[in-house]
């Protein structure tokens, strides 16, 4: 069979003629049509640009970025990973006299590799706990020193531009509760975008990408937080998503953007992410359980099992190496996820009956058989799969270098300077805590504290600095008694 990477080129070619300054998203307004759920046959036959994605070029209108300085800081990123692994040490039980002893470790990735290009969709697909948050983390750059093996960015490793012009969406987000759906996206806006563009522009941009993410209908709910409601999870996801798109990233990535949502929801953030990367950008992203239609969207997959990979290479492709290695579906219309992901727990589906199936699935529950059908299938990984993705991954077809000196004076005028960030900050601080009750007791206690512990410190020795840190706690806690009892 061809190598998965060699249908690379073909992807190459049809998102070149697709300016990298153009955006396309998912239509949140209009109602998708819902397609049925396609043969195990039509996806292998399909290839990743043909006829779905006409349709969806078809059915979205490209949108231009605004400000050129955004348009002109999107940099194509080829981003290529060879032999990523990672080892975490377990915490010990016991006690500081038993904390002599060696500490356990554990192997969270072993040889994961793999390559995404500009304009290009990766999905990482594995089972809970198969590595999949790590290799993510590790790929946007958050994980130096555990990790080994190869990962660069055009070639280059990992440096404060590339980590400018990466936007990463984690699992569980952090946005403010109390702040509204503009509020949140504002703030970003005056904070991360660069010093060139008015705070008029800076608003514009957050406007624009709440209208790009379909977000007008909850624009002025608040976020909501664990103890009071606020807008909904597919909402939430898109404002994380908006968050991190505001400054137009050239690399992105997103872990579980679909968990806990709908199908349709799901469909349209990955249509939204597609568009994305379909208009210059790199993007990864982890998911648990894709529908079908999810699956055909995607370009590349990375299949881990334990933290090994089984399959890295592109999405159209998968089925057909499955089969040359002797393990097919057990019906024609079985989700090609679903189908890799049995794979990567170590279950062969078989092609008996949907009775017999439980049964056959019951007997390969024993661990001997999953492991020993995990085992060949990382072994075929490491015989026929890696030489041609190694190959690749050495080729050198590089687009422009992202480096510092390339970026030249218009990435130092980016940031914000601090008094400004200090004034937005405050600003956001303020606003999200207004609905606190503010008492003029409450406010003297505060200032109060403020000024004794800063007499405290001033022109204080640094070497008795460990005397002097309890005190201003142990000060608080009794003024704010005394406090509670005046009240
Ligand atoms: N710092 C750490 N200390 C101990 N174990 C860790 C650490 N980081 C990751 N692990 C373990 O590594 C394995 C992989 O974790 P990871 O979060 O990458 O999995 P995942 O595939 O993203 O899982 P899920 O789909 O459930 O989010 C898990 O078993 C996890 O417990």
């Amino acid at each position: 069979m061809m190598p998965p990477e060699q249908e690379t080129a073909s992807i190459t070619t049809a998102t070149s003629n697709i300016g990298p300054s153009s955006i396309v998203l998912a239509d949140w307004t209009e109602t998708l049509t819902v397609h049925a759920e396609p043969s195990v046959s039509s996806v292998n036959n399909m290839s990743s640009c043909s006829q779905d994605d006409q349709t969806f070029q078809a059915q979205r209108e490209p949108v231009l970025s605004r400000f050129t300085i955004l348009t002109a800081s999107l940099r194509p990123v080829t981003l290529k990973f060879a032999d990523v692994a990672c080892t975490v040490s377990l915490s010990t039980k016991g006690n500081w006299l038993t904390s002599s002893e060696p500490k356990s470790t554990r192997t969270v990735l072993n040889g994961v590799s793999g390559i995404v290009r500009p304009g290009e969709l990766l999905a990482m697909l594995g089972p809970s706990g198969s590595g999949k948050t790590t290799l993510l983390t590790a790929l946007a750059g958050r994980l130096s020193g555990k990790v080994s093996g190869t990962i660069t960015y055009n070639d280059q490793p990992f440096s404060s531009s590339t980590k400018r012009k990466t936007g990463f969406v984690t699992q569980d987000d952090v946005l403010y509760p109390h702040l509204t759906v503009l509020e949140t996206l504002t703030y970003a806006a005056l904070l991360r975008l660069p010093k060139k563009l008015t705070e008029e522009e800076k608003k514009e941009q957050a406007e624009w990408i709440i209208t790009e993410l379909g977000l007008s209908r909850c624009r002025h709910s608040v976020v909501g937080g664990p103890l009071f409601r606020g807008i909904s999870g597919g909402e939430r996801k898109r404002v994380s998503i908006g968050h991190e798109m505001l400054v137009n990233p050239s690399l992105l990535l997103l872990d579980e953007p679909t968990s806990g949502l709908d199908s349709t929801t799901s469909q349209r953030i990955v249509a939204t992410l597609r568009g994305l990367a379909r208009g210059g950008r790199t993007v990864i992203t982890t998911i648990h359980q894709p529908s079908s239609r999810l699956y055909m969207m995607f370009d590349k997959v990375v299949v881990l099992s334990e933290g090994c990979p089984i399959y890295s290479g592109m999405a159209s492709r998968v089925m057909e190496y499955f089969e040359s290695l002797g393990y097919s579906p057990g019906f024609n219309f079985m989700n090609p996820a679903d189908f890799l992901l049995d794979l990567a727990n170590g279950l062969v589906p078989d092609t008996r009956s949907q009775d017999d199936q439980l049964g056959l699935h019951g007997r390969l529950d024993h661990h001997d058989d999953q492991n020993s059908v995990k085992q060949s299938l990382i072994s075929s990984y490491k015989k026929s799969l890696y030489p041609v993705l190694i190959s690749e991954i050495i080729r050198n077809d590089q687009g422009p270098v992202l480096s510092s000196s390339s970026l030249g004076s218009s990435e130092v005028q980016w940031t914000t300077s601090w008094w400004k960030q200090f004034k937005v900050l405050l600003r956001r601080g303020l606003q999200e805590r207004k609905h606190e009750s503010y008492s003029g007791l409450r406010i003297f206690q505060v200032m109060s504290v403020s000024i004794l512990s800063g007499i405290l410190w001033w022109h204080s020795n640094t070497s008795h600095l460990q005397d002097q840190v309890l005190l201003p706690c142990s000060l608080r806690s009794e003024f704010q008694a005394l406090c509670k009892l005046a009240a």
